[in-house]
């Protein structure tokens, strides 16, 4: 089977909402694909499409070529962490597992290797309903896993882990990849798709806005700023005004300058007798060429008061 996530055409309507309009993007085989918008922008309605969860109203989800619904032993095709709360309170952490490889035809052996996996071996005898959101996220991952899957697919898979658990999520996704897995991955932490997601999908209002690689989308934010490192951030910023810069300042001593090159900067800094200490091509975070985006896209704003 091949590890593809192909989602074409898809519009949902609820109502008086349209949740997808045109949702079109395919997930890749070897990677970490974020997935990634503001909130409503489509993104869980979206995997509940590709999981046969929600019927789309237009368009089609196929996972390895084909529709959900249509693969038998679907565990052993995709795996998928959607809703961390959904467990049986009174099962224990590996009886839920048992459970649900029976339910599905897979082998009880993998049971323990996913508990494993997932750091949960000590908590494996443990009842569910006294799990934190953290252990049960991993629970969550765990199933996913258990039918060994080329395909997954996790909607906030960092939501409720402590930095340890953070840790531990980053190198297991980037692993899944490394074996060749397509991995899709919401997240509203975009610091932490940074360092996670070799590419990104990002919706708004139910469509892709940018299908693009971390870093093109980073670089190309971050075309045609400048940092600049100086004592005399007033002088600066009132010299390369006049010359016809944007000026921002982001630190005690730094300012990031844009619509003026390196070189015109240090020649206007120059001739004013303004002294600096450092001039360097600016690299946004992904939180910020994200922000830049989708700025169009957020549904609910908060007003700064
Ligand atoms: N079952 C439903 N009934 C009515 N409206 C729905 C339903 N599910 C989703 N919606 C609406 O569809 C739109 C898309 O929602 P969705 O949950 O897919 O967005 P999302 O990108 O996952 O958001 P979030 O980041 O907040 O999880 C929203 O406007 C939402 O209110």
């Amino acid at each position: 089977m091949r590890a593809t996530i192909e989602v074409s055409g898809l519009r949902k309507r609820f109502g008086p909402t349209l949740a997808l309009d045109d949702m079109t993007f395919t997930v890749l085989p070897g990677q970490v694909t974020g997935f990634v918008g503001p909130n409503g922008a489509g993104k869980s309605t979206t995997m509940r499409v590709i999981l046969g969860l929600d019927a789309a109203d237009e368009g089609r989800a196929l996972i390895g070529g084909r529709p959900y619904t249509s693969l038998r032993n679907p565990l052993t095709h995709v795996g998928a962490l959607l809703d961390a709360g959904a467990l049986q309170p009174s099962r224990t952490a590996r009886n839920h597992l048992l459970w649900l490889a029976h339910s599905q035809g897979l082998d009880g052996r993998r049971v323990d290797e996913v508990l494993r996996q997932v750091g949960m071996q000590s908590a494996a005898r443990r009842r569910a309903g006294g799990f934190s959101l953290g252990m049960r996220q991993r629970l969550g991952v765990a199933a996913a896993l258990l039918g060994d899957p080329p395909v997954l697919m996790l909607d906030e898979p960092v939501n409720g882990l402590d930095p340890e658990g953070v840790v531990w999520m980053r190198g297991l996704l980037r692993s899944l990849a490394g074996e060749g897995r397509a991995v899709l991955v919401s997240s509203h932490l975009m610091s932490e798709l940074e360092d996670t997601a070799d590419h990104l999908v990002v919706v708004g209002k139910g469509r892709v806005i940018a299908d693009t690689s971390v870093a093109d989308l980073i670089t190309t934010a971050s075309r045609g700023q400048v940092t600049l490192r100086t004592t005399a951030r007033s002088e600066a910023m009132s010299v390369l005004g006049h010359a016809g810069a944007t000026t921002a300042v982001t630190d005690r001593d730094t300012i990031v300058v844009s619509r003026l090159p390196s070189e015109r900067i240090v020649a206007v800094l120059t001739a004013n007798g303004v002294p600096f200490s450092e001039v360097a091509t600016h690299r946004v975070t992904l939180e910020q060429a994200y922000l830049d985006l989708t700025a169009d896209a957020v549904e609910y704003r908060g007003t700064a008061r």
